[in-house]
């Protein structure tokens, strides 16, 4: 094998019910992800320096923000996998990032997951999806999900997954902001506010009317059901998103939310033309830096060639 490419899917959050601050300084959660037609691709090829280097390419528009070194989610994802292996293998990685960087869509995730999935093939080792996903889990607690895909409920750090069947696809619309937001700072102020508040976190449920709406593909209903605990934070810290999520809400979107630790907003629309629709209006409205649609659930990290 000479190179291997993978496909791998943002995520949105459809509940995010934050839990109590844990010793190890995460934060147990009930995390209902699902996988959207939002793609980064990841190519590994065989080393052209010496067999035990590891090299890192970025490209697309937000090339610029992605750290192209060690801390590199792929990079950090194919040294544990090699690892794991107990071999020291060497690989260059290209990632192509059309996943909003720092937008709470889990890009850097999904280019770990990517690497896992691709080094796992480029260098034979024939590793399990178990055991990826439990490489992943100690990279990034979205990891997991990213290799799963589909539509699925984490539980602990967001990394303990059941998947979720639902009734149908789901059509959504995604407003990407200028700059991203850092998930431990999102995270802190969640916490901050709550104490602010006099607030106690409480044990994090997993919301029927949510999952009712997942099973019977009803969009309208998941638009009602749709929650993010860190959305507060996210406000608080971007004020501008208010009026991002308003537009979204006057176009008639069926729900709208910040998208995990934010900037990027979703916007659930009822079918491909309602999508369409609403991406349109939002773009009038000049709320944001651009515009995407896109569907879910898909599957996770897939070789596409
Ligand atoms: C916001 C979400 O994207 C929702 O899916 C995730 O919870 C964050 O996942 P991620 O980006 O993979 O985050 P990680 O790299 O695992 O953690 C980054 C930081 O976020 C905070 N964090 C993350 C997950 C979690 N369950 N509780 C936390 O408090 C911690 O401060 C942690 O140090
Ligand atoms: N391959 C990568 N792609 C994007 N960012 C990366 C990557 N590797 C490391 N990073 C770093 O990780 C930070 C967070 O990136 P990422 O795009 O994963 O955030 P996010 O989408 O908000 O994550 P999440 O939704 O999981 O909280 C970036 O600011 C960047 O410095």
């Amino acid at each position: 094998m000479i190179e291997v490419t993978v496909r791998v899917p943002a995520k949105v959050n459809l509940q995010l019910a934050v839990g109590p601050l844990r010793d190890d300084g995460f934060h147990d959660l009930v995390n209902v992800f699902h996988a959207v037609s939002l793609f980064d691709e990841l190519t590994a090829s065989e080393p052209a320096a010496s067999a035990e280097t590891l090299t890192v390419r970025v490209e697309g528009e937000s090339a610029g923000s992605v750290p192209t070194g060690e801390d590199n989610l792929a990079s950090k994802a194919a040294r544990a996998l090699a690892a794991r292996a107990g071999a020291s293998r060497g690989a260059d990685l290209l990632i192509r990032k059309a996943i909003p960087v720092a937008g709470g869509m889990a890009g850097g995730s999904a280019d770990a997951a990517a690497a896992l999935v691709a080094c796992n093939e480029l260098w034979g080792l024939g590793l399990p999806l178990e055991n990826l996903m439990e490489i992943g889990a100690d990279i990034g607690s979205d990891v997991p999900f990213a290799l799963l895909g589909g539509t699925a409920v984490g539980r602990g750090k967001g990394e303990l997954l059941t998947p979720v069947e639902t009734g149908g696809t789901f059509h959504w619309v995604f407003a990407l902001a200028d700059g991203g937001l850092s998930t431990p700072k999102v995270y802190g102020e969640c916490d901050r506010l709550r104490e602010a508040a006099g607030e106690e976190a409480a044990w994090p449920i997993a919301s029927e009317p949510l999952m009712a709406a997942l099973h019977e593909g009803d969009a309208k209903a998941l638009g009602l059901a749709l929650v993010n605990d860190l959305q507060p934070a996210a406000l608080a810290l971007r004020p501008s998103l208010g009026r991002t999520l308003d537009a979204g809400r006057d176009a008639g979107a069926l729900g709208a939310i910040v998208s995990g630790s934010g900037p990027t907003c979703a916007f659930l629309a009822g079918s491909g033309t309602h999508a369409a629709e609403v991406a349109l209006a939002l773009t009038g409205a000049g709320v944001c830096r651009s515009v995407v649609t896109a569907s879910g659930p898909v599957p996770g990290a897939v070789v596409a060639g």
